[in-house]
């Protein structure tokens, strides 16, 4: 079931300030030389009134036709207003750009560190979470640059530039002037503080809304199976209608309360100004002043009416950086940090180790275990016994809490991940077939040969099958390996694993979705690999493991027996024995089963 996307819940600015240097880093130059260009065009910007007011001043009223010197006024008012707006828009584009680049770079970064998350980390993660982080949230950063960022830098340097030439011009009439930022200031305040939680809710429940689509289309088999459509649907609708609510209370408290209160602001501005005026003796010098102070009235209001105006997509863009942030902090765990170990031979020793998974009770306690450079060794136990988890140890997705486990000599945490990874082989219980080529699927990625791959696949007794496919091995598989069988998707998850030449191989139930027939050939398989590459094989069909030089039986988490088949046989009523036993009975009872069914197929 899902979980409410709580994270980044706490945004704080700084958190979303400190992502954006971060990304953008690269183009810190970039950045400054916007700034000052954007300083220049409020500058230009703020020359216009001041120029207006001369002309006034000293050709209107003065009645001093100079047409030369007019004509330079309004040609050198024209030239700036035109001037700052094409700064302007050039640093709008190089902003545009700057920012869509660091979003690249972001979200690069923000995919690369989930991809070397621990495992633990996704024991907790919610697939279509950590989807809208990478995608969403990321776009969201994005807006914050282009959109609000700009605005704000560009929509502060204007005010500012007004507010240093209005006090040239008359410092105690700026003073009225400026008493608006306090002002605005206070209205920001209220409107953050009515509409916060609703900014917060929208975005929390959008990506619960992406969570749900995923978990839905990845569990869709169980979900239609259960006749669980009408429930799911019902919930979807349920959080889509929760989202509108929430964006419905954002867009109210922007409609009654931030717009009204500035308008009402800037009227009230207009008329203490010209009041002010009005107290004076109006001469025409004044004239002119005025004008230049309802000019610059203009270009400090609009601005700020900018400025509040985006704070509710600031807010927006400030919980999905901070989100991003959150994601960004969760610890990787630390790079094997020996640079010289290797795995050559293949050699496993586990020492009494122990591990709970988190805030959990023991899974595995006091394992303590050798095992040689190319033996086959087999781990049996109930289920829940903890095979599965032993093997997450040894594939180094989960620390144990206490006691060691030794590759070769070496301490598993210190090896480099690239030694480790490459040295390695896994044929998972339930493999992920990408959806990509059946060549792609073996080579993941690796920089290996056509004829390894077929050599890997032959292996794995899966070239008949790939070479038959309508494209051979050029044939798309489907996401998830859609267009194949469950067996046939452990024969290639085989394929893919050989295909590393790996020194160790583990096999988590990698026969249970197979028949016998095909079982016999995976046997053949290990079989071939004996000495040359150490195979640790989980295996519920014990046939599987019956050549095993070794075999550990788990129970409760603990090491109940050990030995080869022969051995564990000789122990009476014994784990291992009970499970044998078990395990033919219900092949004969299935081969009853079969036999009673097979003269009503015939
Ligand atoms: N990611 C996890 N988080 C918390 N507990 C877990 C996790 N995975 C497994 N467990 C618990 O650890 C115990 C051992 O599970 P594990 O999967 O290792 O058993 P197993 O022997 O492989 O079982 P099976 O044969 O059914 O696959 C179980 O009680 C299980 O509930």
């Amino acid at each position: 079931m899902q979980a409410e996307d709580k994270t980044g819940s706490d945004a704080r600015p700084w958190d979303a300030v400190g992502l954006l240097l971060q990304a953008a880093r690269p183009e810190k130059r970039k950045l400054l030389w916007g700034l000052l260009w954007l300083l220049v065009a409020a500058g230009l910007e703020a020359l216009g009134p001041a120029l207006g007011k001369r002309f006034i001043d000293e050709h209107l009223l003065a009645r001093q036709f100079d047409v030369p010197a007019m004509a330079g006024l309004i040609g050198a008012a024209l030239a700036c207003a035109w001037a700052s707006s094409w700064v302007r828009y050039l640093q709008l584009a190089r902003m545009a750009g700057i920012a869509r680049r660091s979003v690249l770079r972001l979200r690069e970064q923000v995919f690369s560190h989930v991809l070397n998350l621990p495992m633990a980390f996704f024991d907790r993660a919610i697939t279509g979470q950590l989807v809208s982080r990478v995608t969403n949230d990321t776009e969201a950063v994005n807006t914050l640059y282009r959109q609000v960022l700009y605005v704000m830098l560009d929509s502060s340097l204007v005010v500012l530039g007004s507010i240093v030439a209005m006090a040239w011009l008359d410092w105690r009439l700026m003073l009225i002037v400026v008493m608006l930022v306090p002002a605005s200031v206070l209205i920001i305040w209220f409107y953050q503080r009515w509409s916060a939680p609703a900014v917060q809710a929208a975005r929390a429940l959008r990506s619960d809304i992406n969570a749900q689509m995923a978990e839905s289309i990845a569990g869709m088999a169980m979900l239609q199976s259960a006749g669980a459509a009408p429930r799911f649907a019902q919930r979807f609708a349920a959080t889509n209608g929760e989202q509108l609510q929430a964006r419905v209370r954002e867009l109210r408290a922007n409609a009654w309360l931030l717009r009204p209160a500035l308008d009402l602001l800037n009227v009230l501005l207009i008329v203490t100004v010209i009041y002010g005026f009005g107290q004076r003796e109006l001469s025409g010098l004044e004239l002119g002043l005025l004008y230049a102070f309802l000019s610059y009235i203009s270009r400090v209001v609009e601005p700020l009416i900018q400025i509040t105006m985006q704070f509710g997509q600031l807010q927006q863009s400030m919980v999905a950086a901070a989100r991003v942030r959150t994601l960004l902090q969760e610890s990787r765990p630390a790079a094997g940090s020996r640079p010289d170990c290797h795995i050559s031979r293949g050699a496993l020793q586990l020492n009494g180790l122990r591990f709970a998974y988190e805030n959990g009770r023991d899974v595995l306690s006091d394992i303590s275990l050798q095992i040689a450079p190319g033996a086959f060794v087999g781990i049996v136990g109930h289920t829940g016994s903890g095979k599965s988890t032993l093997l997450s140890l040894l594939l180094r997705f989960y620390r144990p809490q206490a006691g060691e486990i030794l590759i070769d000599g070496q301490d598993l945490a210190l090896i480099p991940d690239t030694a480790f990874r490459a040295a390695i082989g896994l044929v998972p219980q339930e493999p992920y077939l990408m959806a990509a080529s059946a060549r792609e699927n073996i080579a993941m990625g690796r920089d290996i040969s056509e004829a390894e791959i077929i050599a890997a696949a032959r292996a794995a007794r899966v070239h008949d099958l790939l070479a038959g496919l309508p494209q051979g091995y050029d044939t798309l598989l489907g996401e998830g390996g859609a267009r194949v069988s469950s067996g046939q998707k452990q024969l290639i998850a085989m394929a893919r694993a050989l295909a590393g030449a790996p020194r160790i191989l583990f096999l988590d139930e990698a026969t249970s979705n197979i028949d016998s027939a095909t079982e016999r050939l995976i046997t053949e398989a290990l079989r071939e690999l004996h000495g040359r590459v150490t195979v640790v094989a989980i295996a519920h069909r014990l046939s599987t493991i019956r050549e095993a030089n070794q075999i550990v039986v788990l129970n409760h988490g603990r090491l109940a027996e050990r030995g080869d088949h022969e051995a564990l046989m000789a122990i009476e009523g014994g784990l291992y024995q009970r499970l044998v036993t078990l395990q033919s009975l219900q092949s004969l009872q299935s081969d009853d089963e079969n036999e009673e069914l097979e003269p009503s197929q015939a």
